[in-house]
């Protein structure tokens, strides 16, 4: 089953003589449960590609449709509802909020929604990722990488059918590293989410189902 179809997709930036083609007529399907490692040098397009993909931006040319629904025919408010209810971001500005602990930044997207907290769900990601004795702390209490996992359990809260990670362990020592690719991983097979993850670590990308590589706004 695809969840995901990028159509002819396009981010031109500037104009005539100062135009950039930051993505210059991407093509791409991705299946339920599958895991996609983009690769690629440093302004060949990966984080527009995601951004696209996520409806966090708009293509100037092209169509992004995730579980059957064109994100530019939902108006604004619908598509925050659908971004929060389909979409996992991690990215590398974890965008936590400072007045509220880890719990709660955790759980913030499941409750936007009204929806109902799966308890044992929870606490088995926040063991997972060694946050479960950090629950009550503020924000401003943890370190970087605490602060990357707590953006982890936060995007794997609402158990969303696509996770964009964007160097999701970019800022994690090797150890961490690896048990938050673990739980991607995991996440992944056990409740078939896809998982599209922007990585420049060749040993990442290796456990990926497949490699994409950019090149200039292309994939190659
Ligand atoms: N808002 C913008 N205005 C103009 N050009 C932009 C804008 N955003 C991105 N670009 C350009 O588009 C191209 C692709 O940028 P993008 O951030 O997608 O690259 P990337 O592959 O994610 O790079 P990195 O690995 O360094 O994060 C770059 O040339 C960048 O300078």
């Amino acid at each position: 089953m695809v969840v995901l179809e990028a159509m002819h997709l396009k981010k031109h930036y500037g104009t005539a003589s100062n135009l950039i083609k930051a993505l210059d007529g991407v093509n791409l399907t991705v299946k339920r449960g599958e895991f996609v490692a983009i690769e690629g040098t440093s302004g060949s397009g990966k984080s527009t590609l995601l951004n696209l993909i996520g409806g966090l931006d708009v293509p100037t040319e092209g169509a992004v449709v995730i579980n059957g629904c064109e994100l530019s025919k939902l108006s604004d408010d619908h598509l925050t509802v659908f971004r929060r209810t389909n979409i996992g971001f991690i990215f590398q500005d974890y965008n936590l909020i400072p007045t509220l602990n880890v719990y709660e930044n955790v759980i913030l997207p499941v409750e936007l929604d009204h929806g109902k907290i799966d308890e044992d769900y929870l606490i088995s990601i926040l063991e997972m990722l060694d946050l479960h004795v950090k629950q009550t702390k503020l924000i401003n209490q943890l370190s970087g990488g605490q602060q990357q996992r707590v953006a982890i359990a936060r995007a794997l809260a609402t158990k969303p059918a696509i996770i964009l990670a964007d160097e999701p362990t970019g800022n994690l020592d090797s150890k961490t590293s690896s048990t938050v690719l673990e739980l991607l991983r995991l996440s992944n097979q056990r409740y078939k989410q896809t998982l599209i993850m922007i990585t420049h670590n060749p040993d990442i990308a290796k456990l990926a189902d497949r490699i994409i590589r950019i090149e200039d706004g292309k994939i190659v």
